[in-house]
């Protein structure tokens, strides 16, 4: 199929004059469109699917930019993209240099707003059309949020702030049923109950377009038809938690129909106060494989468009090192228990929820409840492990300092994605758990650099009677090799590589593969280091490391996560100060926000690739050679 309609579309106007046919001919090419650009660059298929024909209708009735979109987490903005100027790279998109995934301000005058993390557009939303009220500047404002995210605890902050105000905010509910996995939680249950009510909810609509439409005194009439409503929502609209927070209701609509979504959204724009706009879509629609298994096409690599296969490497990730060392200590101890915030599959969760299904908790997109709720469990007397991405752990921060540090509570936290973290851009990049916790008193930081790390740490974490975070990255686990069978010991490193080279490389766990790969690159050259891993980022056995360094003519720290706050130069000052006659430099993740690319490249552009490190190595060696210091 050619993109003979969609090549036409510069900006949304374009939109305007398209017939019914050719309209559907548009969804067909821009799924057509999806499907082939993330087969082969990965992305977020299902989602973006799902709301074809919804961004369509959106585009049609809403006047972008000055009106304006916010898209909840992002992930279903590629249509949005398409639509206003951006089809013509489109084939970049999640590339290095390319088109975001996500919406970017930066990008565009049609993204409003950025997002990534979840649950954050009605908060958004709001507080654009707040500004475009106070500034005296016209247009709507419009929050498209998923099942999913609403049942993140700000999307019902927001919802109870915008609902009492007098505001004309849009929030259009994308609801297919689906965060990641199937959405769970009462909320979610009770969307379904509203879509079984769809006849009332459209009835009460209907009454009130009619009634404001009459001349002159419909505004009038329909304000004491609403107030005689409220009296009345006991009986007709009950259960329905939108128009008891101040918002009118509409819905269910059918997503996939333009026409319907199109006569609606008309009425919806000329609204005067807050409303919801229910929708259903079908995640995946279009695309047979995907409907028929819209998680595994939620977020993927690329795949093979004909039968959906992706490429599988021969390679065990940290994820699936650490679902399977959970596994193992689950089976001996029926005090451990598993939380998810929505990422079972991401996390490597999904096997415990099959063996245990009455140990796990997928609590929804809800970090901060899934860390107090551990803390409670904790409190309870059993031990939680709480699976969480570190960009995702940000929400959390005081959850973890009020509801299990102060207490000293037993809870383990599975910090995955750490470090660099590939495709998705700035705001999932784990760069910051390290400098967020580590002044957190009694909370031990650790990052294995092996599947064998990742089970000997979870163990000793399970062991503690105060929480204790293991980070790793969205990487395969280098292979295993002796030292790290070694015991854990508190606060102690190992050598991973100890031949009386001059130079020490010391780091994180989660960058052991790029110092391994310079010091190979090193040995070649004939300039040999020793190599050693950290294990422990907090408590850190100073005396052993000082001791360890102190045979060395330099000593290197890398590290993968943020320069600030971190810990490498930390620990190139104390081995400066303590042992005057030892070189000592430090690489980690300098101050800036990280873009999208691999996680090679991200590394390259930190300056923390294998060549960056070996790099800094000849500099420390050139150092020695000169006699010079630092
Ligand atoms: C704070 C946060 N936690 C978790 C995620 C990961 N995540 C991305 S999309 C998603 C599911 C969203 O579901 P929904 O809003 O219903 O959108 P759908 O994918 O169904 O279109 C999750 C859990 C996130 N982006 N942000
Ligand atoms: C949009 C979002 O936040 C998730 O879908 C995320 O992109 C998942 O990342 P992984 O693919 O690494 O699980
Ligand atoms: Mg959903």
């Amino acid at each position: 199929m050619n993109h003979s309609i969609l090549s036409g579309i510069r900006s949304p106007q374009d939109l305007r004059s398209l017939s019914n046919i050719e309209l559907k001919n548009l969804s067909n090419e821009l799924r057509k469109q999806i499907i082939e650009v993330v087969g082969t660059n990965g992305g977020h298929l299902s989602s973006n699917l799902g709301v074809v024909e919804l961004t369509i209708a959106l585009h049609r009735v809403f006047e972008s930019p000055q009106d304006q979109f916010v898209w909840d987490v992002g992930h279903q903005c590629y249509t949005h993209k398409m639509l206003t100027g951006r089809f013509e790279r489109f084939s970049t998109i999640r590339k290095k240099d390319g088109l975001s995934g996500f919406p970017k301000r930066e990008e565009s005058p049609h993204d409003s707003f950025d997002t990534g993390h979840s649950s954050t557009s009605i908060s958004a939303a709001y507080g654009l059309l707040t500004a475009k009220k106070l500034r005296g500047e016209p247009g709507k404002v419009v929050a498209v949020i998923g099942d999913g995210a609403l049942t993140g605890g700000m999307a019902l902050e927001a919802l109870s702030h915008a609902g009492q105000g007098q505001n004309d905010l849009v929030v259009i509910l994308n609801d297919n049923k689906m965060s990641i996995s199937p959405n769970t939680g009462a909320l979610s249950e009770y969307l379904s109950r509203l879509t079984m009510g769809a006849s009332y909810q459209r009835f009460r609509y209907r009454v009130d377009r009619v009634v404001r439409s009459i001349p002159l005194i419909g505004v009038f009439l329909a304000k004491i038809v609403h107030r005689m409503k409220r009296g009345l929502k006991g009986l007709v609209f009950k259960d329905n938690l939108f128009v008891d927070l101040g918002f009118e209701y509409v819905g269910p609509l059918n997503g996939h129909n333009i026409e319907e979504l199109e006569k609606v959204l008309r009425d919806v724009r000329a609204l005067k106060r807050p409303v919801v706009v229910h929708v259903l879509t079908r995640k995946g629609k279009g695309y047979s494989l995907a409907e028929n298994d819209p998680s595994t096409f939620h977020g993927i690599g690329p795949f093979c468009i004909s039968d959906g296969k992706v490429e599988k490497f021969d390679t065990t990730s940290f994820t699936e090192a650490f679902s399977r060392s959970l596994l193992e200590e689950a089976s001996h101890d029926p005090r451990i228990v598993a939380i998810t915030a929505a990422m079972a599959k991401g996390t490597g969760l999904a096997a415990f929820q099959h063996r245990y299904p009455d140990r796990f908790f997928d609590v929804g997109i809800a970090e901060q409840h899934a860390v107090t709720f551990a803390g409670g469990l904790a409190a309870g007397g059993m031990r939680p492990v709480v699976a969480i991405y570190s960009t995702f752990m940000q929400r959390a921060v005081d959850q973890l300092v009020h509801d299990a540090a102060l207490q000293k509570l037993p809870v383990v936290f599975a910090l995955d994605r750490s470090g660099a973290v590939p495709d998705d851009g700035e705001t999932h990049q784990g760069l910051f758990d390290i400098a967020l916790f580590r002044p957190v008193p009694g909370v031990s930081i650790l990052a294995p650099a092996s599947a064998r790390e990742m089970s000997l740490m979870l163990s000793w974490a399970l062991g503690r009677d105060e929480p204790v975070i293991i980070r790793y990255p969205k990487a395969a686990c280098p292979t295993e090799q002796s030292a790290f069978d070694l015991p854990l010991e508190t606060g102690k490193g190992v050598f991973t590589q100890r031949d009386g080279a001059d130079i020490l490389i010391a780091c994180t766990g989660g960058i052991y593969a790029e110092v391994h790969e310079a010091a190979n690159m090193l040995a070649r050259s004939s300039l040999p280091v020793d190599t050693y891993n950290l294990r422990f980022i907090k408590p850190l056995d100073e005396d052993f490391l000082v001791s360890c360094a102190s045979g060395y003519r330099a000593v290197l720290f890398v590290e993968d996560g943020s320069e600030t706050g971190g810990i490498a130069s930390d620990l190139a000052s104390i081995v400066r100060e303590r042992l005057p006659h030892v070189l000592a430099a430090s690489m980690a993740f300098p101050d800036i926000f990280y873009p999208q690319g691999t996680r090679q490249e991200i590394l390259s552009f930190a300056g923390l690739s294998a060549v960056h490190i070996y790099d800094e190595a000849l500099k420390l060696r050139s150092y020695i050679a000169a006699g010079q210091s630092r």
